[in-house]
């Protein structure tokens, strides 16, 4: 089966990295993410991460470079999650499509329940 395309965004701030919850009733609900999202199509990844930030939080981004590229079997599907810096240019963080955000310190990344398929992405923020 060829994987789902979802885009993901490591945005800083200092020491810290911004991570967003799943709304419960959602799929994999309450767990923690980085903000992003599937690939519509006929949209490069880069469209679609500033769409999703643009939809779940609100804000203009701009997205710099790939910051890792994750292959992950989910019992449904598999998903190849592309990781892009990406930098916060405009507008106030809200929870439009998420149920809450956080601001954490990567050595702090343990204490949350994060998408199993994003270990690889915190083991490299952890570097
Ligand atoms: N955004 C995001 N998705 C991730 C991460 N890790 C991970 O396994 N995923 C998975 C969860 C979902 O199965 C899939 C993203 O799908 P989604 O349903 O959130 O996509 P979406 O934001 O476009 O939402 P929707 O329009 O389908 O409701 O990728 C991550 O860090 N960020
Ligand atoms: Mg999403």
């Amino acid at each position: 089966m060829l994987p789902i395309i979802v885009t993901a965004a490591i945005l800083r701030e200092g020491e810290t990295v911004l991570i967003t919850r799943r709304p419960l009733q959602s799929k994999h609900g309450g767990l923690w993410e980085f903000p992003g999202g599937k690939l519509d199509p006929n949209e490069t990844p880069q469209e679609g991460l500033r769409r999703e930030l643009r939809e779940e939080l609100g804000i203009d981004s701009e997205v710099g470079d790939i910051f890792e590229v994750v292959y992950f079997r989910y019992p449904q599907t598999p998903v190849l999650i592309l990781a892009y810096e990406c930098r916060h240019l405009d507008g106030v963080i809200q929870n439009i499509e998420v149920s809450e955000h956080r601001w954490v310190p990567v050595t702090e990344l343990h204490r949350y329940d994060i998408l199993p398929a994003d270990a690889p992405i915190i083991a490299r923020l952890q570097r």
